[in-house]
């Protein structure tokens, strides 16, 4: 019997766009995912915010100042970008569209407006996946027992989450991050799904045509 991943046939890559209010889970989850499955790449935006410590020039962001990035707005070099608190994202778009051409699979790590935008330029590329808190409580212990902020930061989180996850009806699915594990195995079976979408799987005209080629007992 053949090996099971030899009919894993050639395939688009496709964009998953994992969002959530801050603290639901998201880092958690992809970071995971990242570690996990290794057909999926982080896909780098642009920003103008300095780094913090710790952040890795190419690997966390590309760190550019404001004009440059005002230069790759200018010349069409962005997917879509956004001001998000003073500073400037973007998701620059010659790398992206070569590997989805090569059947490289990215990971997004953006908010709504973000989502909205890459869905309206690339909408049968992009999968959305929203993340819930399974209570407004359980979000909020979850950013203090990060401790990475202060509490006027938390404050702000909480409010900025609540307008947040009013954008719900914006997303493909909706998975509540109530136990990790579970809610892993849900992001793991919608983009395993999302794989085997026919129209990714640019391998099948060939495949097809193959079998239907074969007669009974031959190889
Ligand atoms: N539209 C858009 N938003 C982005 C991009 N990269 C990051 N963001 C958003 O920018 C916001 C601030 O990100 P960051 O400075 O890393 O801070 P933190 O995620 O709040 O700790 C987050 O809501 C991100 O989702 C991007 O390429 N495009
Ligand atoms: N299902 C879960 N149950 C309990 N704690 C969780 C769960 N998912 C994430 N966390 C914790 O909650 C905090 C916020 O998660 P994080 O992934 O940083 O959220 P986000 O990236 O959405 O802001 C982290 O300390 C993380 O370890």
């Amino acid at each position: 019997m053949a090996d099971q991943h030899s009919h894993n046939l050639a395939r688009r890559g496709l964009m998953f766009i994992l969002s959530s209010p801050s603290g639901a889970g998201k880092t958690t989850v992809a970071r995971r995912l990242l570690a996990e499955d290794g057909e999926i790449a982080m896909s780098v935006s642009v920003t103008t915010r300095p780094p913090r410590p710790g952040e890795v020039d190419g690997k966390d962001y590309h760190f550019v100042d404001r004009a440059e990035f005002a230069r790759m707005v200018e010349d069409g070099e962005m997917l879509e970008w956004a001001e998000v608190f003073g500073n400037n994202y973007g998701t620059p778009k010659a790398h992206i569209k070569a590997g989805l051409k090569a059947g490289q699979d990215f990971l997004f790590d953006i908010d709504w407006q973000g989502t909205q935008q890459l869905y309206q330029r690339m909408e049968t590329d992009v999968v959305r996946v929203f993340l819930l808190p399974p209570s407004i409580d359980e979000l909020e212990d979850r950013l203090r027992g990060r401790g990475t902020d202060s509490e006027q930061v938390i404050e702000g989180r909480m409010s900025r989450a609540r307008s947040e996850i009013s954008h719900w009806d914006g997303y493909d699915f909706v998975v509540v991050n109530d136990d990790i594990d579970e809610c892993f195995a849900k992001v793991r079976t919608i983009l395993d799904a999302e794989r085997m979408r026919r129209a990714r799987q640019t391998g099948l005209v060939d495949f097809t045509r193959g079998l239907m080629r074969q007669d009974p007992g031959s190889a």
